[in-house]
């Protein structure tokens, strides 16, 4: 049976069957959280014919956004969001019309990459989307000491600053400070200026026992150098203050995020900092002396990446290492990617064409999502999920496609 994925003419009941999929979600303003940060012609649904009539069968949306590549470039990319089925139309293959279609629209309108956070790590594999970004949760205790020697010239004159995220001009300062440093780490992520208001569109009912989103900044020579968003949540423990900051992505210039590091692990009446999205080469870890310094790490996947048009995206990064490797690329949902393809990087520079030459790898796209940002994917061979058929070819590939540090992770879209 074939499945008609079309745009959504009734935002009432896209939210509604939103709301029916992530319960934990809904308050009584998302009508207007809608309209933040996805497009009115950025949302598409699907209605089975046997399937319920006030809700859809199925939905997805899509966010305007620019990803910073390997080298610098800063893209558009289609931001892959707010994908839901109804608890009564699963598993009958909504999905998998709804990533065939988002393929072909984003291909049509000429935008090379898609990337996504996932719910559930086992969903996105299959469509060709490749695991791009790890991350880190870590605890820090009060008072965690940082150690940055040739950065103490740099951070003085650095100050930071406390400020509401809702309060008029923060969301903007945020984003002007995102985009200023995106191309010095690859992997960040941007989002509209919609998509940063409805950060910091938090109503009541969300809100409960916590407290609104805050802000800090890190200035110098004043201008804004960098940034980070906390939460403080109360606790007294035996009579002794033992709260826990809660604290997002760190972005700035390394000494900007030493200064923000450094009075995150000193804010009164807390015990302990949780940051909660640490690159793996976040210079976090080296300043205090690597993981045991820490009270917890944990490490999850953070920005999923696919190439939705091979030939486009190849040459948008740039590359490490030169190589020279024939590809036999399976894509089952983007057939145009499918095929043999010659792909080089010589002098940072990468090609991507189309050859009858033999194969000397064989490999799915989301092999080559999985390296677009520069996350290592050597290990991918040994663990048997790429045909090497000359040896040493998936070596240089892998090679070329890391970077010296790992990819920057994104905020949550
Ligand atoms: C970017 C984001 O928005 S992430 C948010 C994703 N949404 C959610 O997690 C909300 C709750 N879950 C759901 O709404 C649904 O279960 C979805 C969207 C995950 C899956 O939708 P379905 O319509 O059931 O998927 P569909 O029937 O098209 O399945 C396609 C394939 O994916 C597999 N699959 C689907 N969901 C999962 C899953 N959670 N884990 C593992 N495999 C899965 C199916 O088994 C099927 O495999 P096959 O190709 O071997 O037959």
């Amino acid at each position: 049976m074939s499945i008609d994925v079309r745009p959504s003419e009734d935002a009432a009941k896209y939210l509604a069957t939103d709301q029916l999929v992530w319960f934990g979600e809904v308050t009584d303003s998302d009508a207007e959280q809608l309209r933040l940060g996805l497009p009115q012609d950025q949302r598409f649904v699907v209605d089975l014919p046997d399937g319920p009539d006030d809700l859809h069968s199925g939905i997805y949306g899509v966010r305007p956004m620019e990803m910073s590549l390997p080298g610098g470039s800063v893209v558009p990319i289609a931001g892959l969001t707010w994908v839901g089925v109804h608890p009564d139309a699963r598993r009958r293959g909504v999905l998998a019309a709804m990533m065939t279609d988002h393929l072909a629209r984003t291909r049509a309108a000429g935008t090379a990459v898609s990337a996504l956070h996932a719910s559930e790590a086992a969903i996105y594999g299959r469509f060709g989307y490749g695991s791009a970004v790890l991350t880190h949760q870590v605890d820090l205790g009060r008072g965690t000491t940082f150690t940055a020697p040739h950065l103490e010239d740099d951070l003085a004159g650095t100050t930071t600053h406390l400020v509401d995220m809702a309060a008029p001009g923060v969301t903007e300062r945020m984003r002007a400070c995102q985009l200023a440093v995106a191309p010095d780490f690859p992997g960040t992520i941007v989002g509209s200026p919609d998509f940063f208001s409805l950060l910091a569109h938090e109503p009541p009912e969300q809100l409960r026992d916590k407290e609104r989103r805050r802000v800090l900044f890190a200035r110098r020579d004043g201008r804004d150098v960098g940034f980070t968003g906390l939460r403080r949540e109360h606790k007294w423990d035996n009579a002794r203050p033992s709260g826990t900051v809660v604290v997002g992505t760190l972005c700035g210039d390394p000494a900007a995020r030493l200064a923000l590091a450094r009075r995150v692990v000193d804010v009164d009446l807390m015990g302990t900092t949780k940051l909660e999205n640490v690159g793996l080469d976040d210079p976090l870890l080296a300043w205090i002396g690597g993981p045991r310094s820490t009270g917890s790490l944990q490490t999850w996947d953070s920005t999923w990446v696919r190439l939705v048009d091979l030939e486009a995206a190849w040459p948008l990064r740039s590359y490490e290492a030169d190589c020279d490797v024939v590809v036999e690329v399976a894509d089952r949902y983007a057939p145009w990617n499918a095929g043999r393809w010659r792909l080089t990087a010589s002098s940072a520079a990468g090609s991507a064409t189309r050859t009858d030459a033999g194969a000397d790898l064989a490999l799915d796209v989301a092999v080559l999502g999985a390296g677009y940002l520069g996350h290592g994917i050597g290990g991918l061979l040994r663990a048997g999920l790429v045909q090497e058929r000359r040896p040493g070819a998936y070596a240089d590939l892998a090679r070329a496609m890391r970077t010296a540090v790992a990819p920057e992770p994104s905020i949550g879209f």
